[in-house]
């Protein structure tokens, strides 16, 4: 399957032959993929794909890696502050600061980006009051729910206005207000030429938000191709249909009968 997008352009990401191991287990296995500007990717994977590690080797929180990743030409491995500067990354779950309110957070975060503080105080208020968290600006983070606090990490994450935005489950714990926000935030963030790396288990979501879908598992891409191009090439409906015909070693109607049989004791009496 191949890539799609505006491939007469240099690609904002190259990566080649990337493989990595964590001492004798090797969970990256030589993976080369060019990401183009404007392009929403979804990467998605099973559990222990690789989809993590190869996000922090990304944004340079991992250096020992075999392989090469430019990163708008710059390498990673010689100049990873540069690359920091341009990338733009929303963890899943992260540290924040519990002790401080949401714009003491963001402006260390802002403090650490350099940024001009006449443009990048309203940004980080009008993002709060999007969000609606504008009536808890001043309020400690340790009195926030999961939502709340990943609404401050996303606009943690793209507060330097980066041209490139790794998202790693960035809808956890979000409400339904808030979930349609961010994802037109992404297409209108792609709109602009920003490119965004999305990784998700949620597959109803990924098949919407992105143009390009990237499959790994076991550290090796499987597919790779946007979500109609997939649907003909797998003859299925759905990309949860997809992600399990590529990815599933059981049928998984068995599993889920395993699953109530441990409930159960021997001769089908419930506990
Ligand atoms: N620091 C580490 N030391 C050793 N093994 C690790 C380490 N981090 C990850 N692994 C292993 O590497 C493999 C890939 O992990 P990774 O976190 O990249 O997967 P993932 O696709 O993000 O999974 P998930 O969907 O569960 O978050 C897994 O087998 C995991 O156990």
């Amino acid at each position: 399957m191949t890539e799609t997008g505006n491939e007469s352009v240099n690609p904002v990401i190259r990566i080649s032959g990337l493989s990595k191991s964590y001492g004798a287990k090797q969970v990256l296995n030589n993976i080369d993929l060019a990401i183009y500007p404007g392009q929403v990717i979804g990467y998605i994977g099973p559990n222990g794909a690789g989809k993590s590690t190869t996000v922090k080797i990304l944004c340079g929180l991992i250096s020992d890696f075999e392989g090469e990743v430019l990163v708008n030409g710059v390498n990673i491995q010689q100049d990873p502050v540069a690359v920091k500067k341009m990338i733009g990354y929303v963890p899943e779950l992260a540290e924040l600061y519990e002790v401080l309110t949401p714009l003491e957070f963001l402006e260390l975060m802002a403090g650490l980006y350099q940024l001009d503080p006449a443009i990048s105080r309203p940004r980080m208020e009008k993002m709060l009051l999007a969000f609606g968290l504008g009536a808890n600006m001043q309020q400690r983070m340790d009195t926030f729910s999961k939502g709340m606090r990943q609404k401050v990490l996303l606009i943690a994450g793209i507060l330097h206005d980066p041209s490139i935005i790794i998202l790693d489950e960035p809808l956890s714990g979000l409400d339904a207000n808030s979930v349609i926000i961010v994802k037109e935030l992404i297409s209108r963030l792609a709109k602009e030429g920003k490119t965004i790396f999305y990784c998700s288990h949620m597959m109803d979501v990924v098949e919407k938000v992105s143009d390009r879908i990237v499959l790994i598992n076991q550290g090796s891409i499987l597919a790779d191709g946007s979500f109609e191009s997939l649907q003909e090439q797998m003859g299925a409906g759905s990309l949860e249909r997809i992600f399990s015909q590529l990815t599933a070693t059981d049928n998984l109607s068995d599993t889920a009968s395993e699953l109530i049989g441990a409930f159960r004791k021997e001769g089908g009496a419930h506990e």
